[in-house]
């Protein structure tokens, strides 16, 4: 199963993933994503991003490897194809932590992928959460809230929007929504399967 997490820069996006593997539900690949953002102290590449120039972005989507890409406040972003395939392939679960219009390419290319949307409770909590995390000067900080005022606008374009309050409530939430999607799609697959078996026995 293909998982789209969106939600504004500073919501909390990667601390819930982070939980979730802590937590022992260890059962998704996360797909790491390319960007033109500049490294920030204590990200690796290959680990948080693919970080890669411009150019060398661009050839990437001329040679048709992104599964989406999109540019937020100044920056390519994108999934590499290649892993995504690979992983889901092998039946694995793959989690994509991506933007809203980049979440929109998928849908229209994966409409089986699950959308799940991450909310903060308030926008004021959302600039304090960036001012907190001190990645960002206070200019960025400023473009990255007022995306975030459009951003939540595409909520409604999601399969479930959750409330990132407390990290283990969102944990929570999140897991649950990712076991009822399995056994939702369990339910559906053993239906064609009795019915490919009725037809085909002659009944
Ligand atoms: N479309 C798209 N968006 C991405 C991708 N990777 C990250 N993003 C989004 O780009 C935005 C900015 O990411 P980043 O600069 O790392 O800021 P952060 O998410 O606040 O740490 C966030 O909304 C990310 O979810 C991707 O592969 N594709
Ligand atoms: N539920 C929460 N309550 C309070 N602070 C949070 C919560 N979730 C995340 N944070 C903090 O908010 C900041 C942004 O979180 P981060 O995971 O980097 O967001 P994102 O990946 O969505 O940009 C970090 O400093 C993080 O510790």
């Amino acid at each position: 199963m293909l998982i789209v997490l969106s939600g504004p820069s500073g919501v909390g996006k990667g601390t819930v993933r982070q939980a979730m593997l802590k937590s022992g539900y260890r059962d998704f690949h996360y797909s790491v994503s390319m960007t033109t953002r500049k490294m920030r102290p204590g990200e690796v590449d290959g680990v948080d991003y693919y970080f890669r120039t411009k150019e060398q972005f661009e050839e990437e989507i001329a040679n048709g490897g992104m599964l989406e890409y999109a540019q937020y406040v100044d920056n390519y972003y994108g999934t590499p194809l290649h892993y995504v395939n690979e992983q889901l392939d092998a039946g694995q679960d793959v989690l994509l932590e991506i933007e809203v219009k980049g979440a929109m390419q998928v849908r229209a290319k994966c409409p089986d992928a699950v959308f799940i949307f991450l909310t903060p409770p308030d926008l004021n909590e959302l600039r304090h959460r960036l001012v907190g995390r001190g990645t960002d000067d206070a200019v960025t900080i400023q473009k990255r809230v007022n995306k975030a005022v459009d951003e939540l606008k595409m909520m409604q374009n999601y399969d479930y929007a959750v409330v990132n309050d407390e990290v283990p409530l969102a944990v929570d939430r999140i897991e649950h929504i990712i076991q009822s999607e399995h056994l939702r799609v369990q339910r559906v697959a053993e239906k064609y399967a009795n019915m490919i078996k009725k037809a085909t026995s002659g009944d």
